[in-house]
């Protein structure tokens, strides 16, 4: 498994830019919370690191991960922010529900950067039980909500 060989936390301060000018927007599923305040906590820790000030970072809650395309689009045309994390746990249940939530998840994100100026960044984890999704949001294999922070800065900056 590609996480298994890479930790997701790991990154060279030195070749992220400076972030202390940009105001970022994070949109929180509440479902699996343990998890996805775990990657909130890493997105928020690695936006400070990186200079990034709180009171340019924007949070918002919505229900479930299938609501983070329209939060974000939301968070996007009215926040004036330069990029927007959708953070959210999906946790295989006992039915194909899992298959649908993730799918549309995924391709409502992807169509968001197709049709906003504003990168959205895909910090939803996708996992076969919690224990998973523990080790991705903290655990053994890093913190997603890391990996993620720092995509949002390296996008806010591309091509400059
Ligand atoms: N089972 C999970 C869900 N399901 C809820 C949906 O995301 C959505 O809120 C509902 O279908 C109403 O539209 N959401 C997660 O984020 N994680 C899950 O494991
Ligand atoms: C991803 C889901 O919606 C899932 O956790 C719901 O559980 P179930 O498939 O057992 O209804």
């Amino acid at each position: 498994m590609a996480t298994a060989n890479k930790n997701l936390s790991v990154y060279d301060k030195n070749t992220i830019p400076d972030a202390s000018k940009f105001r970022f927007g994070i949109v929180v599923a509440e479902w699996n919370p343990v998890i996805t305040e775990g990657l909130y906590n890493g997105a928020i820790e690695a936006l400070s690191d990186c200079g990034a000030k709180a009171e340019n970072i924007i949070r918002w809650n919505v229900p479930g991960s299938f609501e983070l395309t329209y939060g974000c689009k939301k968070m996007a045309k009215t926040q004036e922010v330069d990029a927007v994390i959708a953070i959210g746990s999906v946790i295989q249940g006992e039915t194909k529900h899992f298959d649908f939530v993730c799918s549309a998840t995924a391709q409502g994100i992807k169509d968001l950067n197709v049709q906003l100026d504003v990168p959205v960044i895909f910090c939803v984890l996708t996992d076969n039980n919690m224990q998973q999704s523990l080790e991705r949001s903290g655990g053994i294999h890093g913190n997603k909500g890391t990996e993620a922070a720092i995509a949002a800065i390296k996008m806010v900056t591309l091509g400059a």
